[in-house]
């Protein structure tokens, strides 16, 4: 006989509490007076690596006729993106640091909450006039998801949304980012 609740599907809140819990928070890493969230703690986890991944499946579905190509951020935007794009069977680019694409690039140089870098994405990645959805791991200080914008508008591509799955909010980081936010923890 069925029990209660057999077959109801988890509600997106109890998701994010069984990913939330999951996330490890290290002081002082990689530099002193930054709190890191170490993402890849919820894949260590086989029930936060399944909420994660059922919440980012139901995401995809959600954006899926509004949106042509995701982009990810090196490197954990690597974890996300593909199977975002996967989940809705459009295509998955990178946006990698400096020298690691073959090919033409666009490039860009950013400020982090930690440092700064240069990114890259390939000039024929993406189709003309596409409508992107970029995503990452985490939202701090703003400049990597802005540099990403800058790259896919070098692309003449518009940026439908940056999705994090987790964002700083003390650190206000959306207000440098000139496309639309969407974050899925705010912590
Ligand atoms: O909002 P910001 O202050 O720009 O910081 C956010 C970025 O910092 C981290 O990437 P990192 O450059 O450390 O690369 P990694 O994913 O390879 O560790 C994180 O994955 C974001 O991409
Ligand atoms: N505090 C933080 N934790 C994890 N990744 C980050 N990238 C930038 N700031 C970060």
């Amino acid at each position: 006989m069925a029990q209660p609740n057999e077959n109801v599907e988890p509600s997106n809140d109890s998701l994010k509490k069984t990913v939330v819990d999951a996330i490890e928070e290290y002081e002082d890493f990689p530099k002193p007076g930054i709190k890191f969230l170490d993402i890849f703690s919820v894949y260590r986890s086989k029930p936060a690596h399944e909420a994660f991944s059922l919440l980012l499946e139901r995401y995809a579905v959600s954006v899926k006729n509004s949106i042509d190509a995701v982009v990810g951020l090196d490197s954990r935007g690597f974890l996300i993106g593909p199977l975002i794009a996967r989940t809705i069977g459009k295509p998955f680019v990178p946006i990698r640091k400096k020298g690691k694409l073959p090919g033409p690039c666009h490039t860009v140089k950013y400020s982090l909450e930690y440092g700064t870098a240069e990114m890259e994405i390939q000039t024929t990645a993406l189709q003309k006039n596409a409508n992107v959805l970029v995503v990452d791991d985490l939202l701090a200080t703003g400049g990597t998801l802005e540099a990403a914008c800058k790259l896919i508008k070098s692309c003449e591509c518009n940026v439908f949304t940056c999705w994090v799955a987790i964002e700083l909010v003390a650190l206000e980081g959306r207000k440098l980012v000139s496309s639309p936010v969407e974050s899925l923890l705010q912590l």
